[in-house]
Parts: C-alpha cells; structure tokens; sequence
C-alpha cells in the first residue's frame, strides 16, 4: 500500500497520534495547517469553533508538503469540534480528490465523538473509508490504551 498521514490538529493530541502512526509505519507526514492561525486561547477557539461548524465554513489551508493525489491510502487525523471533523478538514476533503482511495481516520476527542464517522462517509461518497479511530483524551492526556491504538494500526 502506498499511503501517506494526513492531519490537522490545534492543541498537539491528534499531532501526537499522527506521529506514532508515523513510527509504527514509516509513512510519511504532513500537518494541515489553516492560513489564518487560530487564537492561542482555548475559548476563544471552542467558540469560534461552534460558530465555524454551524456555518459549514471552510478555512483556507497553507499548500501541504506532500500530495495526497498521488497515494492509495490516506490515513486521516482530525480532532472532533462540535462532534464532527474540525474545518480545517472539511477543507481538505473539499479540496483534494480522495475518490477511489482508502481514508483511514482517526480522531481525536474528549469524550464526544458524535457523528464524525458518518461526516466522513458523506463527504466522500466515492472512497473507501476504513474503521474509525476514536482516541480519547483527557486535556492532553491519553485515555484511549496505547494498545488499542496500536492494533488499530496494525490491523488497517
Ligand atoms: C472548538 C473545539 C470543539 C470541540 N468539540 C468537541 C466535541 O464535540 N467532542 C469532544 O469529545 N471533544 C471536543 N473538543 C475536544 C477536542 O476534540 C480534543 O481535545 C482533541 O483531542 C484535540 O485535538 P488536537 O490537540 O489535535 O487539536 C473540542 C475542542 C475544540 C477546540
């Protein structure tokens, strides 16, 4: 399979996810990343977050390192905002052409994963999605067992 890691995270967790699949792997990695940053405080972001969700906005995102196109598989880390995928990839899947490809999510949360398997499904009607990791985390730390990710990994 030739795949690559793709993911967006804001305050390090699905970072943290992404590079442990990246060593479990050795496929490489790239972080999306929002044009316009967002706001160091928390708050403001959950807020702003709720509003971005509920308006289905999409932010812009700087050029990634690497180009999904050219892979079969795209193993996709997202943190959930409001119980879906943060915008920053709602954007990516917008904005690159995943059709005929394998998406292997996983996504990070605090507990509340809420319809971000299905989300995905519907805004990639001509992929192949595989079994959704939910990695919870408390703040910043994992509450999901390592093992259960690993397996995840070893099983996709
Ligand atoms: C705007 C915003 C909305 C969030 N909404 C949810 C949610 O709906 N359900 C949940 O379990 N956690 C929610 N969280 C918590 C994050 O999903 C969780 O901390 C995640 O691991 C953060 O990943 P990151 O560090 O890669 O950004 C939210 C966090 C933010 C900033």
């Amino acid at each position: 399979m030739k795949a690559v890691i793709i993911y967006y995270s804001y305050s390090g967790n699905t970072k943290k996810i992404a590079e442990m699949v990246q060593r479990e792997t050795g496929f490489r990695a790239a972080e999306l990343r929002t044009v316009v940053p967002y706001s160091e405080n928390y708050d403001v972001v959950v807020d702003q977050g709720q509003d971005e969700v509920k308006r289905g906005f999409m932010p812009e995102i700087l050029p990634l390192e690497v180009n999904p196109e050219e892979y079969d598989t795209v193993f996709l880390g997202m943190p959930v905002w409001w119980y879906t995928y943060a915008p920053a990839v709602k954007t990516f899947l917008a904005q690159y052409k995943l059709a005929g490809k394998t998406i292997l999510p996983f996504a990070t949360n605090g507990g509340w994963i809420g319809h971000t398997a299905k989300d995905i499904k519907g805004a990639c009607p001509d992929s192949e999605i595989g079994e959704i990791l939910n990695v919870r985390f408390d703040g910043a730390r994992l509450v999901t067992p390592e093992k259960r990710i690993l397996e995840w990994i070893k099983k996709v």
